[in-house]
């Protein structure tokens, strides 16, 4: 379990730190996107290996070899995509995963591709198999067999396909069965972004919502983003609406501590949520080992919410270790929360406080 694994959690779609995009997010995010590679900030190495690709395909005349990106949600897949099809001059269609559920389904969207188009696929490891299958030989050979009727007298049609990009995203690329993964001539794994980073995604996004924004209300917002560009701009929208409630509609850093308060993300993008599952580990359990079980009925959450909404990030952010023994609660969470280790460290704690 890692922290991809929020992606299919609906509870983490309700927060706002959450990194799956709720409706609000899908109304305006396409107003935000870069529009292409220049405007896109961060992830440098897949910027200039990109560039490359693209601008070798351009110079041969030929459409872009497949391409595969892995990362968490929020962090520019689907934003990429449109941005190859942009710098390639191509049209764009977009799909996912869970809506090919019959290989008929594929079949009619690649029999429908222009030549160069651009597919996308987004969490193509949600695929089923037999889409899957078909979609191997559309990628190699540009060619489907199209079943026709069922049983012995059922007759496969080869259908030769335009060329055409396929651009995969996934949240685990690990996962993917590697004939699939083999057959992308490209494969990208997006970062989490710096703070500094995401300063540029908050002002580049302010500029285009008309908000005034110092750098330092920048920053503040961008240290409690969890590296995701998506929440970046999500706590930018919640902190424009407080800015224009309670003062003069500009966003300084003391306006934006405030607003953040006020919706209970921290200093380090931590919600309501991830410091309950802290606290009940310090206060309840002195850091810990401590069940997985027990600590969701401690903080009156399922065990799935804790493990794959909260857990993920707190171990990102180092504050919260799954051992053998159960989980344990590293230094920087003591001090994270402002309280002191009580003496005496457990022994799932002591490789984490060098005891
Ligand atoms: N590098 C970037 N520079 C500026 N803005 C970005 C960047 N990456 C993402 N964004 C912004 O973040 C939002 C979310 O990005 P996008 O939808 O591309 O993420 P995603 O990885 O496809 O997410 P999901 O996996 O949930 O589909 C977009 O509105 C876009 O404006």
């Amino acid at each position: 379990m890692n922290w991809d694994d929020t992606t299919d959690t609906g509870a983490d779609a309700e927060r706002l730190v959450g990194a799956v995009a709720d409706r609000e997010d899908q109304a305006v995010e396409a107003a935000l996107r870069p529009k292409d590679l220049g405007e896109f900030i961060g992830q440098e190495k897949v910027r200039e290996q990109l560039d490359l690709v693209l601008r070798a395909a351009r110079a041969r005349g030929a459409t872009a070899d497949h391409v595969l990106l892995s990362g968490a949600p929020g962090l520019g897949k689907t934003t990429l995509s449109m941005i190859i099809a942009a710098e390639m001059g191509a049209p764009i269609r977009i799909t996912s995963g869970p809506a090919i559920q019959h290989a008929g389904d594929l079949a009619a969207i690649l029999s429908s591709l222009q030549e160069g188009e651009v597919l996308f696929l987004d969490e193509i490891h949600r695929m089923s198999r037999p889409a899957e299958e078909m979609l191997y030989m559309a990628m190699e050979d540009f060619r489907v067999d199209v079943i026709v009727g069922k049983g012995p007298g059922a007759t496969a049609i080869p259908l030769e396909l335009p060329p055409f990009t396929l651009v995969g995203a996934t949240t685990r690329a690990g996962l993917l069965p590697p004939p699939l993964r083999d057959r992308f001539g490209f494969t990208a794994h997006m970062e989490f972004y710096e703070p500094r980073e995401l300063e540029r995604v908050v002002h580049r996004s302010a500029n285009l919502l008309d908000v005034e924004i110092d750098p330092a209300g920048a920053a503040e917002i961008a240290g409690r983003s969890r590296g995701t560009p998506r929440i970046a701009n999500r706590l930018l929208r919640r902190v424009r609406d407080y800015a224009q409630v309670k003062a003069d509609g500009q966003i300084t850093r003391e306006i934006a501590h405030a607003a953040l308060a006020v919706y209970e993300v921290d200093e380090r993008g931590l919600d309501r949520l991830d410091r309950a599952v802290l606290e009940a580990l310090l206060k309840l359990f002195g850091g810990g080992p401590v069940g997985l079980s027990t600590l969701a009925v401690a903080v009156g959450e399922e065990r799935e919410t804790v493990e794959e909404v909260a857990e993920p990030f707190l171990v990102r952010e180092g504050l919260l270790a799954r051992t053998p023994r159960g989980r344990v609660a590293t230094p920087a969470a003591w001090s994270h929360l402002g309280l002191t280790p009580p003496r005496g460290t457990g022994p799932g704690q002591q490789d984490l406080f060098g005891a």
